[in-house]
């Protein structure tokens, strides 16, 4: 299958970086891609060089190339990366925003034109088709529009629909997501050493239990919790070492971690605001 569109990249940045690398190696060829950002020239060769795509220096005439706009600058870089963009936006274009915390209403202000935009909450294992991606419609962004999205964000792993007000907990929970399990991961090696296993057996063994332990999730009808049980043999070592998770309320941990990163989220998207009010 191919597909003809041109879509131009404002920003990047890892996020960016994780949707070119998965789209570049589905349907989409690196000549359609324009990559372009705020001044940093070494990263737009690097992504020139890593995956054969367009860079451009111009935003403007990066911007009036494309058929698509993936809007995926840092959350401090967003109100002046749209304005500087929005005079060469038309609204025949679709916008695709990746931006943590920001509403379609905020973007169209921004922009200052009646816009399609299509929210998205991707996550950065896009770079290997496995993104968990949910999608939200703006209020000029149609069926159509969606569908774009979708085939789009399908070259990178799953695609869900979501209302918009949902994002704030996408964001907190798969957006993020990726960086809990690598925090987790990082922590099991630091165990695994002081316990006195080599290095690159303990990383084989603790990614293959992640793996393992995913694909359960995914192929039995298990709660998780009863998976949990399955592993925990009465008065074995499981018990033992989950006693201490509890003794630290890791459940409470995490919960406030997810609940954290949703109100960063809601917080992420007032500040632009107000600061877009405030400049009317
Ligand atoms: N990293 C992640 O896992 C995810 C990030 N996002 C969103 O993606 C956006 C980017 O995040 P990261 O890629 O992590 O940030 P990053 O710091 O890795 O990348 C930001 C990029 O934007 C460019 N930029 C800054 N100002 C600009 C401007 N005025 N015009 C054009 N380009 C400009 C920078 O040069 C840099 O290349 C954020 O808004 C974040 O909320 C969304 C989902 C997941
Ligand atoms: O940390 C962030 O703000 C972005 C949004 C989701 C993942 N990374």
């Amino acid at each position: 299958m191919t597909n003809t569109k041109t879509i131009t990249f404002i920003g990047a940045g890892s996020m960016a970086e994780a949707l070119i690398s998965g789209m570049t190696k589905t349907l989409y060829k690196p000549e359609q891609i324009i990559v372009t950002n705020r001044s940093n020239k070494e990263r737009l060769e690097y992504i020139q060089n890593t995956y054969h795509v367009r860079v451009e220096a111009d935003k403007e005439k990066a911007v009036k190339e494309a058929d698509i706009i993936i809007l995926a600058m840092k959350p401090k870089d967003v109100a002046e990366g749209i304005t500087s963009i929005a005079q060469a936006i038309d609204k025949h274009q679709l916008i695709i925003s990746v931006l943590a915390g920001v509403s379609t209403e905020t973007i169209i202000s921004l922009i200052g034109k009646n816009v399609p935009i299509v929210r998205a909450m991707p996550n950065t294992s896009a770079a290997i088709g496995q993104s968990a991606t949910a999608l939200a419609l703006g209020r000029y962004a149609n069926d159509k529009h969606l569908a774009i999205a979708k085939e789009l964000f399908r070259t990178v792993g799953a695609v869900t629909v979501v209302p918009e007000e949902d994002l704030h907990a996408v964001t907190a929970l798969s957006g993020s997501g990726p960086a809990y399990i690598y925090y987790m991961v990082e922590a099991m090696e630091k165990a695994a050493e002081e316990i006195g296993l080599e290095q690159s057996v303990a990383k084989d063994l603790i990614l293959q239990t992640i793996i393992g332990a995913a694909e359960m999730l995914k192929s039995s009808k298990k709660h998780p919790s009863v998976l949990r049980k399955e592993v925990t043999s009465p008065g074995g070592t499981t018990e033992a070492g989950i006693k201490v998770l509890e003794d630290y309320r890791y459940q409470e941990a995490v919960i406030s971690c997810i609940k954290r990163a949703a109100k960063r989220s809601a917080e992420l998207g007032q500040s632009l605001l107000q600061l877009v009010k405030t400049h009317r």
